[in-house]
Order: structure tokens, then sequence, then C-alpha cells
């Protein structure tokens, strides 16, 4: 591990974020001497953000932490093309409604982790649709376009994918690299912005980014970006077999995250307190040091303090106390995740396949098929082995709801309304 001298550039090594610095000396001398001002961005493809991009914030967070200064930059205007690093094809365009709703969705989090304001050190959220959306064409091309050569784009890994397998590349698509490269001047113009980090998948559009800086404005940027995650069992990180690892409550209940985290691989779990918390090293140290007796109480710190983070200690701490309720004292806990059905839909009976999905612990029929025929499908804690089965009143417990569980650790309630 290189030494670095400034708290920054020392605290994102020591915790495992460093994957590539375009000039680590340097970076580390201008961190020593002055406050910095970097910047990631993060386009709006969905309404919230997930896991992998969780390590990004943290990125901003510590930068603020060890006294600097944080952009967040929404990529509303970026978010109209999609990135096409290192995507096998192009992602479904959105519209505009939708970025300005996804925007919305994605916006709040960062509350959580950066303090805003205008102050030297604090954190700034910005839009690149505020200087992308109103650039005129042949004006763009002639001063920024000329700077780039069609040939050095062409030689980017991340692009190079698609080129070998001759996939198609559009010319929206291949623009995206200018435009990311341009809000660099732009933010480095408007808020003194030399430092732009993001996943290891985002260094070719960050290098275009430098060497802009330095054609346009004669002035050294520097990137540095963070290895992308996957688990010790070579998942990339944050996505599940339900979907992604969502941030926001709303697209993924509090406890499911908890859950989540709770369930980390063994050999994961000390990476992960260093990456996705604040806890000092010598807490992780101690945390890991319980480890030898009994490593789900590392995990169960773990999915608190994630938790904490993301949604807050008092929502953390009741997913922790639910999950304890459900395993380890067999309540039944109407905190758990509950979808609403209808009394109606009940009283005819409702096939087990359909309710099962409909809780959303199978996304088809078969799926829901597979979990009956694995023994792993239940009931209120009974097993279901008949596939014909079907729900009706009598299931419906003293509490409201009936309870269906995958396995020990996947539970919903549904709640006839
Ligand atoms: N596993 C990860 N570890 C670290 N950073 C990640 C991870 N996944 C995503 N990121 C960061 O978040 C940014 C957005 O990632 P990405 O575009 O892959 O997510 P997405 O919008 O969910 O796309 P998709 O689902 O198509 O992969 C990336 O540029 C990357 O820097
Ligand atoms: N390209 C980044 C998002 C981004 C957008 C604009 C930027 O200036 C920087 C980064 C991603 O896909 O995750």
């Amino acid at each position: 591990m290189t030494q670095f001298k400034s708290e920054f550039l020392h605290t994102l090594s020591e915790r495992g974020f460093i994957h590539q610095i375009s000039d680590p000396d340097g970076l580390d001398k201008k961190f020593s001497t002055e406050i910095v001002t970097g910047y990631i961005g993060y386009d709006p493809t969905a309404a919230s953000l997930h896991v992998g991009h969780l390590m990004q914030i943290m990125m901003l967070h510590w930068m603020q932490k060890t006294g600097h200064r944080p952009i967040a930059l929404m990529g509303g205007g970026t978010g109209m093309i999609g990135d096409p690093s290192f995507k096998d094809e192009a992602r479904k365009l959105l519209t505009v409604e939708g970025i300005a709703a996804n925007i919305d969705g994605i916006k709040q989090k960062f509350a959580n982790f950066l303090d805003f304001g205008d102050g030297p050190q604090d954190a700034v959220m910005a839009n690149n649709a505020d200087w992308l959306l109103e650039l005129g064409y042949i004006e763009f091309l002639r001063g920024v376009g000329r700077h780039f050569s069609v040939n050095r784009m062409l030689s980017f890994d991340s692009v190079k994918l698609r080129l070998d397998r001759e996939q198609s590349l559009s010319f929206l698509e291949f623009n995206y690299m200018i435009l990311q490269a341009y809000d660099f001047v732009e933010l480095n113009k408007r808020y003194g912005c030399t430092l732009q980090m993001g996943g290891s998948d985002q260094w070719g559009n960050i290098v275009n980014g430098l060497d802009l800086g330095h054609r346009m404005l004669d002035t050294q940027f520097y990137a540095l970006t963070s290895p992308l995650l996957t688990t010790a069992s070579g998942q990339k990180m944050g996505k599940t077999a339900n979907g992604a690892v969502w941030l926001n409550a709303d697209a993924l209940s509090v406890y499911d995250f908890w859950q989540y985290w709770r369930n980390t691989e063994d050999a994961d779990v000390e990476r992960f307190l260093k990456l996705f918390t604040t806890l000092p090293l010598d807490e992780i140290a101690r945390v890991m040091a319980g480890v030898a007796t009994d490593i789900n109480e590392a995990k169960k710190v773990l999915a608190t303090e994630v938790t904490a983070l993301v949604h807050g200690r008092q929502a953390a701490q009741d997913a922790a106390t639910t999950a304890v309720a459900v395993f380890e004292a067999g309540q039944l806990d109407l905190s758990l995740p509950t979808i609403q059905i209808g009394w109606s839909a009940l009283r005819g009976g409702l096939g087990i396949l359909a309710a099962t999905v409909t809780a959303g612990l199978a996304s088809s029929n078969g799926e829901a098929r597979r979990h009956i025929q694995g023994g792993a499908l239940k009931v209120n804690d009974q097993t279901v082995t008949d596939e014909k089965m079907s729900l009706g009143q009598d299931q419906v417990l003293s509490e409201g709801v009936i309870k269906l569980s995958i396995g020990k650790k996947r539970h919903v309630l549904l709640k006839p309304v």
C-alpha cells in the first residue's frame, strides 16, 4: 500500500477505496496543502441509487470529513444519452420526465452523507443539465470537439467490447465521453474543481476530462478511481437474484436492506466494514477480533452501521430488533415488509403461486413452483408441499396477516384489506 501523507488519500487507501490515481504524488501534495474540490457524477438511470453507488458516495463523504469540498453531480444532461462504458448494449433512452423524477428520487440520500451549504468545505449539488442542455452544436464542436481524437476515443477499453464484438455503438453514445469530459471543465470554471472520482469503469471518461482541462484551461486535473466491487463469491456487488440493492426505502424496505448486509459472506465482512461504515479502523479491528467466536455478531454490526448511514440510526435499530424477533425469538413481527391484498381475492381462494409472486418472493409462477419443490416456501411457518394450495381466510393469523417465507431469512406479510 502506498504511504500517503494527506489525510484524505491515507484514509481512502487504508480503507480499500483506491484502484487508480492519475498522479498520486501530485494529488497527495495537493490534498496536504489546500482545500481540494472534487466531484463524482451520478446518472439518473433509476429512481434510487443502489449499493454499487454507495462506495462512490462514501468517497465524497471522506473528502468532506477530511476537510475538502465534494460535489455530487446529477447527470440530468448525460442521463439523456446513457454512458456506454463497458455496457454491451445501448441503454434504453430515458424520457425527460423520467430523468426529472429519477433525480428527485436519488438526490435526497446525499444529505445523509454530506453537509451542503455555501462555505468553503460545504458540499455542492450540481446538475449537468444546467450547461449541457443549452450547448450549441456547432459552437460546441468548434470549442470542445476539436480537442478530441476519434482514433484515441476508439482505443479506450470502455468501448472496446462493443467494437470487438461488432455491436453497434451509436453516435449518440459515442458523444458521452466528450460531455463527461466537458463537465469536468465546467465544474472547474464554476467551483474550482480539479479532481474527478468514480468506479474503475469511469477511468476512460475521466482521463478524457484530464486532457480537456489541460487543453482548454491549461490546468492540471486529477483522476481517482475505486475498484468495482464483487463479493467474495464473484457476484457484482449490490445485485441479488431479486434485483439491485436500492438505497431508497420505497424501493427496498429498510428491513431487507439490513438483511442484505446481515447475509454478507464471511470473507467480505472486514472489507465491507472498512468501505461502507465510518467506524474507525481500531474499532473494526476490535469487532473482527470477536469473529473467532461468532462472525454473526460482526455481520450484525456491519448491517446496523450501514443501515444507520443510509436510513438513520433509529430505522437501523428497528430493523435489527425485527430481525432478532423473527429469527431468534420466532415471533411474528408486524414490521416485516407488508403487502396489501384485497379481501375479495382471498375469499375466492388465492393460489399459492400467485400469492408468492404478489409478495415479491418470486418473479414468476415457475420460480414460485421451484421454491415449493425445493421445500423453501412456508405459509405461517409451515412448509408448503402442494403447489395447488390456495390461501383463504383460514390462513389469516390473529394479527390480521398471512406470513409467507422463503427459507429462514425472507419474509413478507400479506395483509388483506
Ligand atoms: N459494484 C460496484 N462497485 C463500485 N462501484 C460501482 C459498482 N457498481 C456500480 N458502481 C458505480 O456506480 C456507477 C453506476 O454503475 P452502473 O452504471 O453499472 O449501474 P447501473 O445504473 O445499475 O447499471 P447496470 O445495472 O446496467 O450495470 C458506475 O459508474 C460505478 O462507478
Ligand atoms: N458516467 C457516470 C456518471 C457521470 C455523469 C457525468 C459526469 O460528469 C460524471 C459521471 C456513470 O455512468 O456512472
